[in-house]
């Protein structure tokens, strides 16, 4: 005898009473954004070195600013960061390798190939509000933002992490943040990689002896695609799977009117370089085979 019913039991009825019928029905799709993450990225030797440069260069940060989503305004509404527009070959080679794995783990089948990069620091009060990157990419239905994170051991600030919100998809197909996300601790040496049209916000952080060695850096980079060749169509099924279908048309409304040439922080696209042999070892290649015999 098994302790299970061998008959399913006859369902109880929901009365109308318990649960009225309507003919409105308007749920909210809430999708949250893929995201991934390496540890260890440049390694140890090289992240501090990045470190070092990044404080060396303190009389050259500016004050970050943010572009209005329906009027292309510049200002610094909203935020409280240092930026400083930087290019680096070996950064674009290591982002490259990456890109592959990426895309798999994303479900990103778009071909990106330039980036746009940016040095940050946080300090006291530094902070970004709820944004997406829009402003940033050529088409963010298929771009993706990637946030390198550097500090001094121990760490010198608190706070300063990044959310990450889930998108809301209303009944419109507009997008708006969910009141859910996912929290990114600004570990040094690590990489966060998301869609650039994902809402996120850095909260705001402390740094108590207000040294600029003590800020949170970044090395910011947003991968896209390039120009498409004239009277190209843009083939939108050549994005992604998944979440990627909802949430980039979702955010086809937090792009900004109007093209703008340049980032609007000075920082110019480069070419990303074809994937190196890295890519290889950091790929699961395909299942191995079963040694049983
Ligand atoms: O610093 C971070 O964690 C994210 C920065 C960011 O969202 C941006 O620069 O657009
Ligand atoms: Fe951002």
């Amino acid at each position: 005898m098994s302790g299970y019913a061998m008959e399913p039991a006859k369902p109880t009825k929901i009365s109308f009473q318990a649960l009225p019928p309507s003919d409105r029905w308007s749920p909210s799709l809430v999708v949250p954004a893929p995201v991934c993450r390496f540890e260890g990225f440049l390694g140890a030797e090289r992240a501090d070195a990045l470190l070092e440069y990044a404080i060396s260069r303190q009389d050259d940060f500016r004050a970050g600013t943010v572009s209005d989503p329906l009027t292309g305004e510049v200002s610094r509404k909203g935020r409280d960061s240092l930026v400083l527009p930087v290019a680096s070959e070996v950064f674009s080679a290591h982002l490259a390798d990456c890109l592959p794995l990426v895309q798999e783990v994303l479900g990103l089948r778009a071909v990106l190939d330039r980036s746009v990069t940016v040095l940050t620091a946080h300090g006291e009060g530094g902070h970004y509000g709820i944004h997406t990157d829009a402003s940033r990419v050529r088409d963010v239905g298929t771009a993706l933002s990637a946030v390198y994170y550097l500090h001094r051991r121990p760490r010198g600030f608190g706070g300063g992490r990044l959310r990450l919100y889930d998108t809301v998809v209303d009944g419109e197909g507009r997008a708006r943040p969910a009141e859910t996300y996912r929290t990114v601790e600004p570990e040094h040496d690590t990489i966060v990689f998301f869609p650039s049209c994902a809402f996120h916000e850095v909260v705001p952080s402390t740094c108590p002896s207000g040294r600029f060695e003590d800020h949170r850096f970044t090395l910011t980079t947003w991968i896209s695609d390039r120009e498409p060749a004239q009277g190209a169509a843009a083939p939108r099924e050549a994005g992604g799977s998944g979440p990627w279908q909802w949430m980039a048309r979702a955010a086809e409304g937090t792009r900004p009117l109007g093209e703008h040439g340049r980032d609007h922080d000075g920082a110019h696209p480069v070419p990303l370089p074809p994937p190196g042999p890295a890519a290889r070892r950091l790929a699961p290649g395909p299942r191995a085979a079963q040694h049983d015999g």
